[in-house]
């Protein structure tokens, strides 16, 4: 019998200004896994070690760069940590992914998130586990670590969320290396490693409210920024007044961005970091003016402006003007040499999904 579906899993702009690893949005703009199972077609993936034939869409981000066995791709990887730690050890013969992905890689719109995501997803599909999306953040969570983008992919929407405290125990798990956990690729043999299995309920969140007269822009540079570099330059620890400084805003933003009419005057400032942004000035060229010099008195409709995720995307949210705010950050952009694109997004509300056909 032949088994067909499809997994779609949103992008996401992560920490919204003063909401570091905290606050998430899943965007509308989506990775799409087209999966079918036939047992007749076995040998078209006889030559991949967990018999999969993975492709992606010439016009897909990654299309160059991914690679395209199922030991080496994120996505496939992580549905093989998940088969493998309820003990199945292959995709069954026959699977064919063809990938679609309009998320521009390394650019802080939660391109990993979403492939882990889709990557779990897969893995719950393919075994038949059933498991439900607080357990799959489980699985994600063992490979992404932090829960922002993750949980807003996941669950769409405008998403606060923490990872709860871990027993002694369950700390051994999630400190295990990564490697241990996503198979290496190991020149076609299976090591029959056994990977633990996650802690449950390691990730915590709420949905908030939003209100839909706020749209996204992003600005997109056309160089890429790891999330592991942009992490790099943080520091180890922050005075209490700058932690503050970002509580103080957090707690105001999660319910501005709910009210209606939304209120620049209140988003704006709200929307300012101390924990993350300036530090990772020096890794944005351009990025202090653009924070500084597109405001809503300059630019009426905008309500506030961030780094999206690890950067170098900007993310402004806005009522109206959308192309002479990305405009003017595209130009300052321009005049410290980066190219750009740019898109307005609206929320994806329902996070992933998995559609069968
Ligand atoms: N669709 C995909 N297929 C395969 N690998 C992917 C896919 N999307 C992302 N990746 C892997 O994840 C890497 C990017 O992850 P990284 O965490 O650095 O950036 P990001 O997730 O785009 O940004 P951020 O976490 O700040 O939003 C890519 O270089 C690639 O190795
Ligand atoms: N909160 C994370 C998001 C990127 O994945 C960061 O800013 O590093």
């Amino acid at each position: 019998m032949v088994r067909s579906f499809v997994v779609k899993v949103p992008a996401s702009s992560a920490n919204i200004g003063p909401g570091y690893d905290v606050l998430g949005v899943g965007l509308a703009l989506f990775l799409e896994l087209n999966v079918s199972i036939d047992p007749t077609q076995a040998h078209l993936t006889k030559d991949d070690p967990n018999n999969c034939l993975l492709s992606y869409s010439e016009d897909s981000e990654g299309f160059d760069s991914v690679p395209l066995r199922s030991d080496a791709n994120l996505i496939t990887r992580t549905a093989l940590y998940v088969m493998r730690c309820n003990n199945i050890r292959a995709f069954p013969s026959g699977t064919k992914i063809h990938v679609t992905n309009p998320i521009p890689l390394g650019r802080g719109l939660g391109s990993s998130g979403a492939a882990v995501v889709a990557g779990v997803m897969l893995g719950n599909e393919i075994g038949q586990l059933g498991f439900s999306k607080q357990r799959m953040l489980d699985y994600c969570l063992m490979i992404e670590r932090h829960p922002d983008n993750i949980t807003a992919a996941m669950m769409g929407g405008f998403c606060g969320s923490f990872l709860r405290d871990l027993t002694p125990q369950e700390l051994e798990r999630r400190e295990i290396p990564l490697a241990e956990v996503l198979p290496e690729p190991t020149g076609g043999e299976d090591t029959g490693l056994v990977p633990p299995l996650p802690p449950t309920d390691i990730g915590r969140h709420v949905k908030y409210n939003w209100n839909p007269k706020i749209k996204c822009i992003a600005i997109i540079p056309q160089f890429e920024l790891s999330t592991a570099d942009s992490r790099g330059v943080l520091p180890k620890a922050y005075t209490t007044q700058d932690l503050v400084f970002n509580l103080q805003r957090l707690a105001v933003l999660t319910n501005a961005l709910t009210l209606d009419p939304p209120n620049a005057n209140l988003i704006y400032p709200a929307m300012q970091d101390r924990v993350h942004q300036p530090y990772r000035k020096i890794l944005i060229p351009g990025l202090t003016d653009i924070l500084q010099s597109v405001t809503p008195s300059t630019y009426p409709g905008l309500l506030g402006i961030c780094l999206s995720g690890a950067g170098p995307t900007i993310l402004a949210l806005a009522t109206e003007n959308f192309e002479d705010i990305a405009q003017e950050i595209i130009n300052t952009f321009d005049r410290n040499n980066v190219e750009c694109t740019w898109k307005l997004l609206e929320l994806a509300h329902d996070g992933a999904t998995v559609e069968q056909y």
